[in-house]
């Protein structure tokens, strides 16, 4: 396993998101008859995921995955070959029958913290200025993808030299909206 291969997009170099940004059209990896969502929005939260579920390109070791509202996403082109990968899943993932590439994620749980935004995979567009990824997400998981825990140290310490934070779940701040949702849910929220 090789540990340099986090992701494509970040391998080289992480390039930085353009603050007058404001979306594009992501297209399945089909060279005929390619499924087009466009994203009618710049995204956020946009982060390096080790999970089993987000879908990875070939050979990396993590997904990029980022959140956009569900308003600013429309499947524009072929949306017949879009079939959700796992109904039981809080995500579900559209994704291309014919290549297997997720289009897009969506919550359909109306009671959870992130009901509203879709999770997109933006190197699936070819246009610059989509917001750079700010963390790694889920990582002891690559394991269960079957990299090899003797190798988890280097993982991480490349996930730090990239300035993506390794974290075993999502980073803090989303934990902590997460654990609001929760705690205002419960009644025990305070400011
Ligand atoms: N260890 C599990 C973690 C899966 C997981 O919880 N993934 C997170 C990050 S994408 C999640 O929110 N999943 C919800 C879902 O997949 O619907 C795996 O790798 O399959
Ligand atoms: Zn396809
Ligand atoms: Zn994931």
């Amino acid at each position: 396993m090789n540990v340099q291969k986090i992701h494509p997009a970040v391998d080289a170099d992480i390039k930085a998101a353009n603050e007058h940004f404001s979306g594009g059209v992501l297209h399945c990896h089909c060279t005929e008859n390619q499924v087009e969502v466009k994203l009618d929005s710049q995204t956020m939260f946009n982060h390096a995921c080790g999970c089993t579920k987000c879908w990875k390109p070939s050979g990396a070791l993590f997904s990029l995955v980022a959140v956009v509202p569900k308003g600013k996403v429309s499947v524009i082109a072929n949306a017949e070959k879009l079939k959700v990968v796992d109904e039981n899943a809080l995500i579900r993932r559209h994704a291309c029958t014919q290549c297997g590439v997720h289009m897009y994620g969506r919550i359909e749980n109306e009671q959870h913290a992130f009901y509203g935004l879709d999770f997109v995979h933006t190197e699936l567009s070819d246009a610059e200025g989509w917001s750079a990824p700010g963390f790694a997400a889920f990582v002891s998981s690559i394991i269960e993808s079957g990299a090899p825990v003797s190798k988890m140290a280097d993982v991480r310490e490349r996930l730090s030299e990239l300035a993506l934070t390794p974290y075993d779940c999502l980073s803090p701040e989303l934990m902590d909206m997460l654990a609001a949702h929760s705690a205002k849910q419960a009644g025990t929220w305070q400011e």
